[in-house]
């Protein structure tokens, strides 16, 4: 299997399938074609996997249709950093649905060792090239109250290029970066662990874009 570098910086390559989609999600089915054993080796080591292609392209250039006739307004996120949000949630609340079907979520459980996750709850978000937008280092629990948030998910659904806005992912408090990736590719995933030994940032965007991506979180069911 060849070993396709998805990520800005060697060192902290993140292997992916080459052209080998593991996972393909349609407006009305989803597709397991990569059995979990080798993206679960890739996020032992990365605490991430991509999924290239998630997204069907029919499926996808719908949803980018949508994004482009959709609204966005700007949402500070309380000393992290700011960005844009779609509002009112249409591509949002479609892609709660679509990734919440349980033969993707059976299959994220088997790459990633987490049970029990019930459904995937996120929405679009846009960081623009402005000087402004960007996420500093965070885990997803502070506004998190129930805290079920297990692994988080961002799919890519830019259709402009841009410079800057990699994504990295490390131990709290560390240097070690365990991934350092770019989304270039849109309907491409990445798929990231969430845990009180982890954080994660967005850096800004330097040019072009903006960066549009659908940002969520498999969630765990409820004991209760
Ligand atoms: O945009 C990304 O790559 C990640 C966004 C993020 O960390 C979040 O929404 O909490
Ligand atoms: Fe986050």
């Amino acid at each position: 299997m060849s070993a396709s570098i998805r990520t800005a910086f060697a060192d902290h390559a993140l292997p992916g399938h080459g052209e080998v989609r593991p996972i393909a999600i349609g407006a009305q089915r989803t597709d397991v074609r990569v059995p979990p054993d080798a993206p679960a080796q890739v996020f032992l080591r990365h605490r991430a996997i991509e999924c290239r292609d998630l997204l069907d392209p029919d499926l996808l250039a719908s949803l980018l249709d949508r994004c482009r006739r959709g609204s966005f307004v700007v949402d500070h996120v309380d000393r992290l950093g700011s960005r844009e949000v779609e509002s009112p949630q249409r591509v949002g609340a479609a892609l709660n649905i679509m990734l919440s079907r349980p033969a993707f979520l059976r299959w994220v459980e088997a790459v990633t060792g987490r049970h029990d996750l019930q459904r995937v709850e996120g929405r679009v978000v846009q960081t623009r090239a402005n000087g402004l937008d960007a996420l500093d280092w965070h885990n997803d629990t502070h506004d998190d109250a129930a805290g079920a948030r297990r692994l988080g998910i961002t799919v890519n659904l830019s259709d402009s290029a841009y410079e800057g806005g990699d994504f990295e992912l490390r131990l709290v408090g560390t240097n070690a970066m365990l991934t350092r990736y770019r989304h270039d590719h849109a309907g491409t995933a990445l798929i990231f662990d969430i845990a009180g030994d982890l954080e994660h940032r967005v850096l800004p965007v330097l040019s072009g874009g903006p960066r549009r991506v659908f940002t969520g979180w498999f969630v765990e069911q409820s004991s209760s």
